[in-house]
């Protein structure tokens, strides 16, 4: 069993409730949807990627332990378009791992619910992909309940442009609140699009979002601070 693997580094979480940990990156190639902001466009084809067995993706992963090192995290693309081979992956790793799933798979978000520790799971504006309609939010809060029915720290992230409708977004909260089995244990992460520097002049934005999706749910803003640091 192979999957496309588009790159591995190391570096700082640099989204989300991790911020600031140090992992080990593994970006798979593929993805099902097609984010206007997407900040990693070519990961979205497979065929952008190496093959890697197993044991491949071990040797390499394990070349890039560090002292400070917090957990693997799996990206991409879309990592749960490869949830066997994962699988087969984390009971051979002994690392804590996080999933970074745009969360439009629960099926494959199932077969994977043991395996991981950490979830950080998108919930997509529908205005920013045209693959899918609204129907992608109830797979993410399918996927949501999933993982934290298994326990595992699950989070969700929210990307929000300058563009976003503060309606939209009221929307949206409202199906979240509607359908997450235990919203007081979710956190939301509001995740301003990069580049950052479209959001000059318009923070007041961020806080009237940050007060709707506060309402309901425990919400912080975090940018992505790699970008601001430059790391990878
Ligand atoms: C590249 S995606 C890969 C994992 C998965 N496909 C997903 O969307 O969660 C990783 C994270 O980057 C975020 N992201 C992508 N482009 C971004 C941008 N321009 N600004 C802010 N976040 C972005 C996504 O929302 C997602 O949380
Ligand atoms: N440093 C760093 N942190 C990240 N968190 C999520 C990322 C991603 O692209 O999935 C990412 C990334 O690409 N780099
Ligand atoms: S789901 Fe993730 S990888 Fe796929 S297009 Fe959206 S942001 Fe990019
Ligand atoms: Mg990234």
């Amino acid at each position: 069993m192979k999957a496309p693997v588009y790159e591995i580094f190391s570096s700082i979480q640099g989204e989300g409730l991790l911020v600031g940990k140090r992992q080990i990156f593994v970006r798979f190639a593929g993805c099902n949807l097609d984010c206007i902001y997407c900040d990693t466009p070519k990961s979205r084809d497979p065929k952008n990627g190496k093959l890697f067995s197993v044991d491949e993706l071990y040797k390499s992963v394990k070349s890039l332990v560090t002292p400070d090192l917090h957990s693997i995290c799996l990206t991409g693309g879309e990592p749960l378009l490869y949830a066997d081979f994962i699988k087969k992956f984390l009971k051979k790793c002994e690392f804590n791992a996080l999933l970074e799933t745009n969360g439009s798979l629960p099926d494959n978000a199932k077969v994977i619910s043991k395996f991981i520790d950490y979830a950080a799971v998108d919930i997509k504006l529908p205005r920013y992909i045209t693959v899918m309609g609204e129907e992608i939010i109830e797979k993410e809060i399918e996927t949501i309940n999933i993982l934290m029915a298994k326990k595992v720290y699950t989070y969700c992230k929210i990307v929000v442009l300058p563009s976003t409708k503060v309606k939209s977004l009221k929307k949206v909260v409202k199906k979240i609140r509607d359908g997450i089995v235990n919203p007081l244990g979710l956190q939301i992460v509001l995740q301003p699009s990069s580049p950052l520097k479209n959001w000059i002049g318009k923070q007041k934005r961020l806080l009237k979002m940050s007060e709707i999706i506060g309402k309901d749910f425990n919400v912080r803003i975090i940018p992505q601070i790699h970008k601001i640091l430059k790391f990878r």
